[in-house]
């Protein structure tokens, strides 16, 4: 009985689930991980480093070990792959992934904004499972899809959360400005779509409340960057025909990745749970 799972991504996220996993070994079964950091280096030595948590908390070496495994394998052996790696590893892999009947589990969730993507893993046989990540409340959102007439998401973080490599000239300006500021200022305004394009790896939650509601372009998104901001503050306002919602989420931010709540190691942990048979469910 039980699962057998293969970690997508080994950052923050794939380090934290993998650890949690370690309490459920007879339900759920980590058989590797797929990394594009160890994939790129063949060496033994090197990917025994990189799979033993060097930027958990643990620190290197103390973490539990794991193969690294390539993407046929992790197919052919998984009956799930639990995505944390970034959208483009979405795009990458995950067609090969639910088109061979394996399942999918999705962090990286801006990727499917990208409706011709959304499609084709949704065309299976393997299913594409949304993670809740870093947020809740998206079982009432889809619960209300067809009567919600506008979602706002205002999120607050760290300028030091938002920076990334791909950032426009003028956003990373505006955030560099806020930080040396210290005060903090809105950075982003703007449609999940152009939200998930300029911080691609930061705002998975608005694709979240869109896919939920079933309308992508029922989600507003603010960012704010606070340099004062020891949490990662969610603010979701949702109106429609059956009812008004607010929720807040004060997140603490993952030790490993200050861009990442905590939270969503967790979440995925309670999906895998529950996608092996281990309730209480809710649904
Ligand atoms: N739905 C949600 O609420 C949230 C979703 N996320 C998503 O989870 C992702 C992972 O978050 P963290 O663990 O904090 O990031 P991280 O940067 O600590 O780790 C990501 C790992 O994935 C690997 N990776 C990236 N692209 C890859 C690819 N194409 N193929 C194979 N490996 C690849 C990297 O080498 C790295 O080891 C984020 O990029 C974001 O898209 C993060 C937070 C919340
Ligand atoms: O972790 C968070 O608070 C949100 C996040 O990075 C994302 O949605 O991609």
């Amino acid at each position: 009985m039980g699962i057998d799972v293969v970690l997508l991504g080994y950052g923050a996220i794939g380090q934290a689930v993998h650890r949690m996993l370690g309490a459920h070994d007879g339900e759920v079964r980590v058989l590797g991980v797929l990394d594009r950091a160890s994939l790129a280096d063949p060496d033994p030595a090197a990917l025994t480093a990189r799979t033993t948590g060097p930027t958990g908390p643990a620190g290197p070496g103390s973490g539990p070990r794991v193969p690294v495994l390539d993407l046929a394998t992790a197919i052919e052996r998984a009956d799930l792959v639990i995505e944390c790696a970034s959208p483009a590893a979405v795009r990458a892999h995950g067609p090969a992934i639910t088109s061979a009947g394996t399942d999918l589990l999705v962090a990286s969730l801006g990727a499917l904004a990208d409706g011709r993507l959304r499609a084709v893993l949704e065309a299976g046989p393997g299913r594409c499972h949304y993670s809740t990540g870093a947020i809740g409340g998206l079982d009432l959102i889809r619960a209300s899809a067809g009567t919600i007439n506008a979602i706002e998401l205002r999120t607050r973080k760290l300028p030091a959360a938002l920076l990334h490599p791909g950032l426009p000239g003028a956003l990373r300006s505006a955030i560099t400005r806020t930080a040396e500021s210290g005060t903090a200022a809105p950075v982003f305004s703007g449609s999940v779509a152009d939200a998930i394009r300029d911080f691609p790896s930061n705002i998975n939650v608005a694709a979240a409340l869109g896919l939920a509601a079933g309308d992508l372009d029922l989600v507003a998104v603010d960012i704010i960057a606070d340099p004062a901001a020891a949490m990662t503050r969610h603010e979701i306002t949702v109106r429609g025909e059956g009812g008004n919602y607010r929720f807040g989420i004060e997140n603490f931010p993952d030790p490993a990745n200050p861009a990442t709540s905590a939270l969503t190691a967790r979440s995925m942990v309670s999906g895998v749970l529950r996608l092996a048979g281990c309730g209480p469910h809710f649904i």
